[in-house]
């Protein structure tokens, strides 16, 4: 297929996808619905796509065809087919500098990299906002979680298919994001697919969980298909572990997924927290609530998420978050902690609801971070523990 084709599909996919759905569901069903695309079409269409929504607000009234040209220079540290014929001067510099490119693009479309990102006055304090932004144009890589006992078998597979891997802690690896793992590994019970912040995230439980064996009683209220709660699993293998989420259809998933992991005891249930008729009658010494959030530090992942987000979401999460961080409080036990995770980089869905759950339940953060993944090819998570006292 010539390389205008290319572009030619990949604005068509682009006039008709609006955001309503993740675009790799988008791209499946339009891939299905135009049989002609070989496997080699639709990853360079495909990449094309991703490309141009990782350049976010910037240019957006720049014609498709000349903006995909644009971002797929930017996007790329390699020479790339497509440039190669259709911008040769370009390709030749792939392999430059951030601020080589933009200085080459200045004549033609002087726009300033800070308009990926529209939305730097609701960041965080603590999130430096050119690396942050910048990092938008580079695609992160998979992480996998070696499961305890499993980390020789799982890189013993990956040696022998040949897939190149790099070790971030004995536990967790890194890999480009295309290997195709589910075919190679026994996910779930040999490693879990877990960004590499997010394997992090449980270590603001340390000082408050020290000995390893402990045995106590945990409540994870937005599991989404647990990936927290498995993680719990592997740290404290005594916990006793209930799960619940709004969903039915994600706890469906999580069982299957704990099934895979080999944990059978545990308690699941299918829960509105942010609902006032929300009545719950037992207490828990740990409560994880990895709140529904904008997703803003994984949109490098999800950068179809950036070009259409609109600021006034914030308020939306954040009024949401607010509501089901003080249910889940109230459920803590005397001497428990309330740990409260988004995936977010933004003040309010972070510091300013730790500042309202103080206020509405008298408990005060004894930890917070951010796990900072921009500028490392992984997501950004925020995380604070509360002690019930
Ligand atoms: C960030 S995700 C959780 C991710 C999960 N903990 C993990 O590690 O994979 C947030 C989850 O909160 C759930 N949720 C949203 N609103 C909720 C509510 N009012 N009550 C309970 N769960 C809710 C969503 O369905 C979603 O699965």
């Amino acid at each position: 297929m010539f390389v205008r084709a290319y572009l030619d599909t990949a604005a068509l996919i682009l006039d008709q996808y609006h955001g309503e759905e993740p675009l790799p569901s988008f791209l499946k069903k339009f891939f299905a619905a135009n049989k002609k695309f070989g496997s080699r079409d639709r990853r360079q269409i495909s990449h094309l796509c991703y490309c141009y929504f990782r350049l976010g607000h910037a240019m957006k009234d720049t014609p498709v065809q000349e903006r995909l040209l644009v971002a797929l220079f930017l996007c790329s540290d390699v020479a790339q087919p497509v440039l190669a014929q259709l911008a040769p001067e370009w390709n030749a510099l792939a392999a430059s500098t951030l601020k080589e490119k933009m200085a080459l693009l200045a004549e033609r479309y002087p726009f300033q990299l800070e308009e990926i990102f529209p939305f730097t006055h609701c960041l965080s304090d603590a999130i430096e906002q050119a690396p942050f932004v910048q990092s938008f144009l580079v695609q992160p890589d998979t992480y996998l979680r070696l499961r305890p006992g499993k980390e020789k078998k799982v890189k013993a597979q990956l040696n022998d298919a040949g897939i190149d891997f790099y070790t971030v802690v004995p536990n967790c690896i890194g890999l480009p994001p295309a290997a195709k793992l589910d075919e190679l590994l026994m996910l779930n019970r040999d490693a879990v697919v877990q960004d590499k912040s997010s394997q992090q995230v449980l270590s603001l439980l340390e000082p408050h969980f020290p000995d390893r064996k402990t045995a106590f009683s945990s409540w994870d209220c937005c599991a989404a298909s647990g990936g927290k709660s498995l993680l719990l699993h592997d740290l404290y293998p005594n916990a006793r572990i209930t799960v619940s989420d709004i969903r039915s259809s994600i706890i469906v998933n999580l069982k299957k997924r704990f099934a895979a992991a080999g944990i059978s005891d545990y308690h699941s249930f299918v829960g509105d927290i942010g609902a006032p008729e929300f009545s719950c009658n037992q207490s828990f010494q740990l409560v994880i609530c990895d709140a529904p959030c904008s997703g803003s530090g994984t949109w490098g992942r999800t950068p179809e998420q950036l070009y259409f987000f609109t600021e006034e979401k914030i308020n939306h999460y954040a009024a949401l978050q607010k509501r089901i961080a003080v249910r889940a409080a109230k459920q803590v036990t005397k001497g428990g902690v309330l740990l409260y995770i988004t995936c977010s980089v933004f003040k309010a869905e972070n510091e300013e609801v730790v500042a309202h759950i103080s206020q509405e339940t008298g408990m005060q953060p004894v930890g917070t971070q951010y796990f900072k993944g921009y500028g490392q090819k992984a997501d950004t998570l925020f995380a604070a523990a509360f002690k019930a006292l």
